[in-house]
């Protein structure tokens, strides 16, 4: 087994310096300039247009493509889940999932238990002995989702990798995700759904012609100090049928159940990147968040809140 790398005293553990990528000699370049620190414990969301190169700059995150020029330093244990998944191999999926436990350093043993464990978990068991080749989309991508998960990384790169899975399956990766942030490993991540794990991320930087901007800096709001006062946020999430939210929730939310049996939580601006966050590391059941919207101001500043469900529409 290999040791974890300890991180440096300012928690980066990868730096990308002066970093350009050019595909073929005389391509134009895909991404220059880039200067990125990726430090412990963080949720890093990558957002850029089709085509500005976020693929491109996970794979030099994840170690799996070098730059044209500048320099990556740092190497964090790491498991990538790419854009596409290769999924044409001679294996069964529990039979390729050991097989890649193995390859990360667990014992046969563990790493069949632990294949057998992620696969339950994504609804994905009763495909455990069927060939890769023969798998759905989505299974094949549970596959690719648990093949990383298994690794237990400190880093992990996920490319679209909500992309193709169901509702449950979604909602287990956005719990998985937010478990290896709480125990100090580094999820960056790209999706087309700008709701995925919204208000979880530490930092989002957005792509734009080959160079990087920091779009929103970590501003997890716990005490409700960083908010224009007033402003409340109207957040839309789904459980399992009947079930109520997690009890505490930050900013106590004023919670009505709406007709098809999601959950509406309102709360003051301030508050809702805490909810949100405790929403996805919510113990049992997972909650998916279906919409965030801004729900005006408060109309007094004492309005009343309650935590209850209440069933009125
Ligand atoms: N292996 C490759 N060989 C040649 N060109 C490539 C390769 N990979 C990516 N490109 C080009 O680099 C550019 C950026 O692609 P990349 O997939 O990184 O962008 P993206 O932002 O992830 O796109 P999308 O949102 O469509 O997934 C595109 O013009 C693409 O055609």
């Amino acid at each position: 087994m290999r040791a974890p790398r300890p991180p440096s005293p300012s928690g980066v553990f990868l730096e990308l310096r002066g970093v350009g990528r050019r595909y073929g000699l005389r391509g134009p370049w895909v991404l220059s300039g880039i200067d990125l620190d990726v430090a412990a414990g963080t949720l890093v969301r990558i957002e850029g247009t089709n085509g500005t190169g976020k693929s491109t700059l996970l794979r030099l995150i994840a170690g799996i493509d070098q730059p044209t020029v500048g320099r990556v330093a740092g190497r964090p244990r790491t498991a990538y889940v790419p854009e596409r998944f290769p999924a044409a191999l001679p294996f069964t999926a529990a039979d390729y999932l050991a097989r890649m436990g193995q390859v990360h350093g667990h014992g046969r043993t563990r790493a069949v238990r632990g294949a057998g464990e992620w696969l339950e978990r994504f609804g994905a068991a009763g495909h455990a002995h069927t060939p890769l080749a023969e798998l759905s989309k989505g299974t094949s991508q549970k596959v690719a989702v648990v093949q990383a998960l298994l690794a237990d990384p400190q880093l992990l790169v996920l490319d679209e990798a909500w992309s193709g899975l169901d509702q449950r399956a979604r909602a287990e990766l956005d719990r998985a995700v937010a478990g290896r942030v709480a125990e100090g490993g580094t999820v960056v991540f790209v999706d087309h759904d700008p709701l995925r794990l919204a208000g979880a991320p530490d930092t989002v930087y957005r792509l734009r012609a080959g160079g990087l901007d920091r779009a929103r800096p970590g501003q997890v709001a716990e005490s409700g100090e960083s908010a224009p006062p007033g402003l409340r946020v109207l957040i839309e999430a789904e459980g399992p049928p009947g079930a109520d939210p997690p009890g505490g929730l930050p900013g106590a939310p004023t919670v009505q159940r709406a007709p098809d049996g999601a959950i509406r939580l309102t709360v003051p601006a301030a508050y809702s990147d805490a909810l949100l966050r405790a929403l996805l590391t919510a113990a049992r059941p997972p909650w998916h968040i279906r919409t965030v919207t801004q729900a005006g101001a408060l109309p007094t500043p004492r309005e009343p809140r309650s935590q209850g469900v209440d069933d009125r529409p």
